[in-house]
Parts: structure tokens; sequence; C-alpha cells
């Protein structure tokens, strides 16, 4: 067995978490002989809460989980992590927008990159997950200099994922039969899901899912609003957000980064843009990627974009900008 890889998950003590820790710990993520050992870090005021989430996770007896390593400060915690889940941050209620919790969440990611900066192994691969994910994900790089750009990501798969099932469940097929849905953009009501290269294996072969949908007025509006704004709809039914699937997703995301994605299939993060499609160079959006067995990924590149498309990436771009400049001068302040 190789050595542990040193995972920390951050608001280790929320619902979030709960489901996270759990498919980490058992091999769901980093496959079923890479042993792990687990940090988990919340605020102090959660500590109890804390020591009973690693009670339950001592009494799984799970194989793989070597150590557990519960904290409430940050230098501990980030100190030698190849792996960093960043999901604490405060969940929005019912009426909010995402960019409403900017202000309060922003800093904690802050102080985060600077953590991550000088205790973290430079390999770290970190995944926001914290909302304003992507604007998080910005600023934990920007106090992170030293680590490279391409080591930052935010999740935005539940967005995939959101947009795969609404398909396939359109279509009648398993969720399997579809692919390569693309998420463009920021974490938020103004993301553009994209199907010009989704794929669906039917009982006739292989369709585009624009051909087997064959309704381009629900795939252009109705398909698109329902997956914008699938966060909100999970809120006002629970009244509390997503967290098994945005758990279940975060490990979809982490398990492509370090097993690579399949032949002829890409899935979407957000990422530090490298400037392709015209997005700004720095601004973390969401992209097609592939990503090889080694980690390191590509954009897709040369995917035809339409007007349509054009101008959807334009607006989630902008949204992005502000919610940077937003951030940038609250850090600064
Ligand atoms: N990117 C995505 O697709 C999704 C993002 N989210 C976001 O994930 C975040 C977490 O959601 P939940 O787990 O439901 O919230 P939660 O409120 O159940 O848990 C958050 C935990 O973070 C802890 N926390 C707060 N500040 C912290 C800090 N500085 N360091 C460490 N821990 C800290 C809290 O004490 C709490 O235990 C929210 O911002 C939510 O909006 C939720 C769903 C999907
Ligand atoms: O703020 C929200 O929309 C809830 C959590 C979330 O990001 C989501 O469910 O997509």
């Amino acid at each position: 067995m190789s050595e542990p890889l040193k995972v920390l998950v951050t608001g280790a003590a929320g619902q979030i978490a709960y489901s996270l820790v759990i498919s980490i710990a058992k091999g769901d993520v980093f496959g079923a002989d890479q042993p792990v050992h687990l940090v988990l870090l919340d605020i102090p005021p959660m500590k109890a809460v804390l020591d009973g989430v690693v009670m339950e996770l001592m009494d799984c007896a799970l194989p793989l989980l070597t150590e557990i390593t519960p904290l409430v400060e940050e230098a501990p915690a980030f100190k030698d992590i190849d792996v960093a889940c960043l999901v604490g941050a405060m969940p929005r209620k019912e009426g909010m927008e995402r960019k409403d919790l900017l202000a309060a969440n922003v800093k904690i990611f802050k102080s985060q990159g600077n953590s991550l900066e000088k205790y973290a192994k430079k390999t770290v691969k970190v995944v926001v997950v914290g909302n304003p994910a992507n604007t998080n994900a910005f600023i934990a790089k920007k106090y992170a200099p030293s680590i490279p750009a391409e080591n930052f990501s935010c999740l935005t798969r539940l967005d995939q994922n959101r947009g795969q099932a609404q398909i396939a469940s359109r279509l009648g097929v398993p969720n399997k039969n579809v692919s390569n849905v693309i998420i463009w953009g920021n974490h938020s009501s103004t993301q553009f899901p994209d199907v010009s290269q989704a794929k669906v294996v039917t009982s006739a072969g292989v369709k585009s899912v624009r051909e087997a949908v064959g309704d381009d007025d629900w795939l252009n509006n109705a398909f698109i609003t329902t997956v914008q704004k699938r966060g909100a709809a999970v809120i006002a039914a629970r009244k509390l957000s997503s967290a098994m699937s945005a758990a279940k997703a975060t490990c979809d995301h982490l398990r492509d980064w370090f097993m690579g994605t399949k032949e002829g299939t890409f899935t979407s993060m957000g990422i530090v843009s490298d400037g392709s499609y015209g997005i700004p160079a720095g601004l973390v959006y969401s992209f097609p990627v592939t990503i090889a067995k080694d980690g390191s990924y590509k954009i897709v590149q040369d995917i035809p974009i339409s007007d349509f498309a054009r101008q959807k990436m334009d607006a989630t771009k902008k949204e992005l900008e502000e919610e940077r400049d937003m951030a940038c001068s609250v850090c600064e302040g």
C-alpha cells in the first residue's frame, strides 16, 4: 500500500462534510488501495459536533482510514496536506443570492489562502465548495502565490450532474448514458449549462443530445433555468441547501482530477482561466477539461461558440468580474 494521502476537509462539522468524509474514507475518491489521513477543520464553537463526527468515523472501522485529526485551528490543519476540500463557509438561506454571502465568506478564504501558502505541500490540490465558490477559489489562490494556479479549482460538477440528470430524465435513459454536458462560468444562477457537445447513448446508437431531445425551445430555456436555479429549489424544499448531492459531486470532481477523465469525455471544473474562449486570465471560471492519469488537465479547445452561447458566457464572466472586484476590496479593506 502507498503512503496515506493527507486530506483536509474544512466545515467538517457541517452538512456537506457529513456525507463527504465517509466517501473519502471508504476509498470512493482516491481508490481502493489508497490509505487516507483525514484532517477535519471547523471553528471552535463546533468542537463538540466535530468530535461526534470523529466518533462515527472511528465506528465505521474503515480499512483505508489510517488517521483522523480533528482541529479548530488553521495552522496545524493545513500542515503538509496533499488535498484541501474547502467546504467550510456560511450557506445561503432562502431569498439570498450567492453574492450576498460574499462579504462574509471571502475573508475565510483569504485566511485559508495564507495558510495554504505557509503550511501546505506545494503540490496540494484544492477544491473550493463553499460559496461563492469561484470567487473564494480566486481569493485562496491570490493569497497562496507560490502554489501553482492549476492546483486551484472550484466545484461546478454539481451543476454538470444536475444537467446530465435532467437530460437523462427527459429522454428516459440511465444517467450514465449522457455525457459531455458543459458548465461555463460561475456556480451561480448566471452559469451557462451548454448541451452543444453533449452525447447520449440510445437504443439507436450514440446521438447528440440536441438531436435526441428534438426540442430546442426546452434546451435553450427551461433546461438552462432549471439547472441554474436548482440550488435555490432545493433550499426552498429542504429549508437547507444541497448537501448529499454536493458531497457526491465533490467526490466526482476529485476522483476525475486524480484518476483522469474517460477517453472521449470531459468534465467541467472552475479553474484559473488561461485566457481561453476570451475569458480574462486569472478569473476562476468553469470550463470543460480533459484530465490525464497524472492529474494534469487541459481546457477543451475549439468548441464552436454560437452567438447565443457567447452572450451567456459573457454574462456569467461579467458577474465573476464584479464578484472578484468586490472580494478584492473586502480583502484589502
Ligand atoms: N459549490 C457547490 O456546488 C455547493 C456549495 N455549497 C456551499 O458549501 C458551503 C457549506 O455548506 P454546508 O455544509 O451545507 O453548510 P453548514 O452550515 O452545514 O456547514 C458549514 C460548516 O463550516 C463551518 N465553518 C465556518 N467557518 C469556517 C472556517 N473559517 N473554517 C472551518 N470551518 C468553518 C461551520 O462551522 C459549519 O460547521 C456553503 O457555503 C454552501 O453554500 C453548497 C452546495 C453546493
Ligand atoms: O447557495 C446555494 O445555491 C445552495 C448551495 C449550492 O450552491 C447549490 O445547491 O448549488
